[in-house]
């Protein structure tokens, strides 16, 4: 596999294959269910029993984590009777990784027999009503660098992943919006909770004010650095997705505002939302299997 910053698709399918037989070789875990952890959000394992773990650094053709909040580790474990695999971290086009590199363990927990992906990560808030601390259920998503050529399924198309053309209008399961919303009411998280449009920005700055100003036209109603790489390639190749976004900031959009945003604030708000969003996390596993598509 070649290093970081590749324009386009630089992983084969034997790289692919590779991954997968030593994780399968290495474990006896089949997970159903891979959660991929936001900024701060590497506690959402702790509700996992029977862990095994492997640092990224381990695992062939592996890339690292190389930003604070994200562990680097690739976490086994079962929640009731769900096998499940999560991921401490994970990539940035901004880490100069390429988004073939991004999305790399996407494919892997595809082929390992993954059926279900839960996205989390941390985002600012571009809708006014929003607070600090909310929980945003990603309803759909606009991918920014993908209007700027920055798309994790460019170069040529392998249909043993999926179709040339893939459809995005339902890139979020309906059902798992649904089942997310039930369960975090039932934990009572009703007062905290959002249903929203993330948008994918390159990072690594936040926004100015004009950018967010930009988005807000858009039809944004927050703003982060990821996840739309992995949804996509996740949907490519047939996954259910389900995602959920950490308001952990409000994004200026008025030029009297005094306050600065920085990546230690969105860590802390991670800590404070951690053991709710793990409780709601690993109630959704437990529901997941008895849920179909
Ligand atoms: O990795 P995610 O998208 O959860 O984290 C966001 C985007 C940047 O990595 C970081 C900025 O604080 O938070
Ligand atoms: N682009 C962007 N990413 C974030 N991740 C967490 N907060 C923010 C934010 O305000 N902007």
């Amino acid at each position: 596999m070649q290093t970081k910053g590749s324009p386009s698709c630089c992983c084969s399918f034997e790289d692919y294959n590779l991954t997968t037989e030593w994780l399968l070789n290495h474990t006896s875990q089949r997970p159903k269910v891979a959660v991929i952890c936001g900024s701060g959000l590497g506690l959402l394992a702790d509700g996992a029993a029977n862990k095994q773990t492997f640092r990224y650094q381990d695992i062939p053709n592996f890339p690292v984590s190389t930003v604070a909040g994200h562990e680097g580790c690739l976490v086994f474990g079962t929640i009731e009777d769900t096998s499940c695999v999560f991921m401490q971290g994970h990539f940035h086009l901004y880490e100069g990784y390429s988004l073939c590199q991004v999305t790399f363990p996407v494919r892997i927990f595809k082929l390992m027999g993954v059926e279900t992906v839960l996205v989390t990560n941390a985002s600012g808030a571009i809708c006014p009503d929003y607070k600090v601390g909310d929980i945003m259920i990603i309803k759909d998503h606009i991918n920014l660098p993908g209007f700027a050529g920055q798309h994790p399924l460019f170069g040529p198309n392998d249909e043993r992943f999926g179709t040339r053309f893939p459809c995005m209008s339902d890139a979020y399961s309906k059902d798992l919006r649904r089942l997310a919303g039930q369960v975090c009411s039932e934990l009572g998280c009703s007062g905290f909770l959002r249903e929203g449009v993330y948008c994918m920005v390159s990072g690594p700055n936040f926004e100015t004010i004009a950018e967010a100003r930009m988005l807000q036209v858009l039809g944004c109603d927050s703003v982060g650095m990821s996840t739309v790489p992995e949804v996509t390639v996740a949907k490519h190749c047939g996954l259910r997705v389900l995602g959920l976004s950490l308001i952990t900031n409000m994004v200026s959009l008025d030029y009297s505002r005094e306050e600065k945003v920085n990546h230690d604030e969105v860590l802390q708000i991670g800590k404070m939302r951690a053991e709710v969003l793990q409780r709601v996390v690993t109630e959704l596993i437990s529901r997941c299997s008895i849920n179909t598509h």
